[in-house]
Formats: structure tokens, sequence, C-alpha cells
């Protein structure tokens, strides 16, 4: 079922096909129950290739469970999940390994493994999906260490040793491990300063415009919405409401979503600086 409104610039017609080509994750009438409780309800969303798609609703609504049904992590039941084309989670071993070596998670508070040195977290998938020698992983483990901006001394420190900032760095350097065309970022920010926040949101749209990677984005973070997203989808009653850039959500009639995006500190981001951006749609 598609959104209540669509993106503008959604695909008809000629278009659909280039278009089509470019979407690396669709999601089709997905439901998920947990018991009684429906969380997600016919629900559909595409993501495309090379965007930064900010995912944001309630607290409650699903955002996580969506997550983690698209990562075959929960049971749906109804809808497919096709990733890279593939019908995942129903495809067979093979194939959803294809497409495990195709993603990196960040997981919310980072979820290093306490008792493993940073370089080793990042080494995880390498061990799990690909048989490199250690001197390798190691080499290429140092190598996404500078990628996120980690100081090279970081390497031999247990999570417990680093600053929220820098566990966030990590999770991204293990979610990249394996050169992932698309990441699954949930509250990448969430518990950071403000400063951190932006450095970070600058650093996923760096490797955006570098790695051509494509980043689905669960946050409450208007700041990355406004400065870091292409497109932001928010989630109630079980379905995506409203699709597009950041001028539909201005536009959108909804009571939660004028609130959301219309509130006290939505209007201090959107300062007059950043007012011009947001009324053309450019975030
Ligand atoms: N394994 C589960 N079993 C039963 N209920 C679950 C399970 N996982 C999630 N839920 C329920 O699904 C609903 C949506 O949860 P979810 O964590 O996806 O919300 P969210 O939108 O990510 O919220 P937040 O923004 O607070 O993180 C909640 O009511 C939650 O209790």
């Amino acid at each position: 079922m598609p959104p209540l409104v669509s993106d503008p610039a959604r695909p008809n017609g000629a278009a659909a096909a280039s278009q089509d080509d470019d979407i690396i994750i669709r999601v089709e009438d997905v439901t998920v129950r947990f018991g009684e409780n429906t969380i997600l309800d016919n629900l559909s969303l595409d993501v495309r290739r090379g965007e930064i798609l900010g995912f944001v609703g309630p607290s409650g609504s699903g955002k996580s469970v969506l997550l983690r049904t698209i990562l075959g992590l929960n049971q749906k039941q109804g809808g497919t999940i096709d990733v890279f084309g593939i019908n995942y989670p129903e495809a067979s071993d093979d194939d959803r390994l294809a497409v495990e070596r195709r993603w990196g998670v960040l997981f919310q508070h980072g979820a290093l493994f306490s008792s493993l040195t940073v370089l080793e977290n990042i080494e995880v998938p390498m061990r799990e999906y690909l048989d490199l020698s250690p001197a390798l992983m190691h080499e290429l483990a140092r190598l996404k260490l500078d990628l996120v901006g980690l100081p090279q001394d970081a390497a031999g420190k247990f999570p417990s040793e680093l600053s929220g900032g820098m566990i966030k760095r990590a999770a991204l350097a293990r979610a990249l491990a394996l050169d992932p065309d698309v990441v699954f970022l949930d509250e990448p920010t969430s518990g950071l300063d403000p400063i951190g926040a932006a450095d970070f949101d600058q650093l996923i749209m760096t490797l955006r415009d570098t790695l051509g990677l494509s980043v689905y984005m669960v946050t409450h973070d208007l700041d990355s919405l406004f400065q870091a997203c292409d497109r932001i989808a928010v989630l109630g009653d079980g379905k995506v409401l409203v699709e597009g850039p950041l001028s539909t959500m201005l536009a959108f009639d909804h009571p939660w979503v004028k609130s959301y995006f219309h509130g006290k500190r939505a209007r201090t981001i959107v300062a007059p600086e950043n007012a011009g951006h947001a009324q053309e749609g450019i975030v």
C-alpha cells in the first residue's frame, strides 16, 4: 500500500524504470504483530541508492521493529522485503549471505563487544564473512579507523575506555568493515553533544559522497534530519504517513508531523540562514 502522501519525485511512467533501478531496498505491505498488537500494518517503503533516508516517528511507533524486520531479526506476518533484488529473509542461505555482506549495521548505543578491543570489534564481521589472514584483517581494520576519524591509538582500547562519540565512530567502523553498499543506523547521534552529533552527521554525508554509501537512519535528531537527510519517512499508525524531502514534511498536515517539524526546537533549527534550504526542500 502506498504512503498517504508520496514523494513528488516518486517514479511514474517512463521515468519509473530508471528510478526503480535505484531502489536498493523495497519494503512492500509488511505487517508485523506481537500477539494481538499490530505494530506494522501493510507498511511500504523504498530506500534508494546513494541517499540518506531519515526514518522518524513517535516513540514506540515501530521504527526499531521495522529495522529489525528488514534485518531478518523479527518475524513478519505479511508482505515482502527485497534487498538488492533478493527476497530477504525468505532467500536461500547463499543469497542471504550475499545480502548480509553488502550491509552494515550500527545498533543503538553502539553495541560493541565490551571484552574486545576496538580493532577486534571492527574485525568481527570480517571473521564472520571473509576468509582473510589476521595481518590483512588488522590492516583493513586500521583503514576503517582512519575512515571514521578515529586515531590509530584507539585500536587497542576497550569500549569502556572510549568517549560516547568514539564509541559511535568505532561502531560505524565495524558497520563499514565489509565495505557495504548500505548502512543502517539506529539513533546514531543519541547521547552525543550537539557538536559531536554535527560531526557525526558530517561524517555520514562525507561517506555517502565519497563511497556512494546509502544510509537508512532511524533518528529523533532534528539537526540530522534538517542537515543530513535527503529524504525523510514518517512512521505512524503502523504505516509510512508521508515520505519526501524536508519541504514535504513542512507542508504535511498531520498533528504529529506538524508538531514535530514546526515545534519550538524545529523553529530554532530552521533559523533564517537555514530557512531557505528548508523551503526549497534542500536538505
Ligand atoms: N519482541 C517484541 N515483543 C513484543 N512487543 C515488541 C517487541 N519488540 C517491540 N515490541 C513493541 O513494538 C512497539 C514498537 O517498538 P519499537 O521499539 O519499534 O518503537 P520505536 O519506534 O523504535 O520507539 P523509540 O523511538 O522509543 O525507540 C512497542 O510497543 C514495543 O513494546
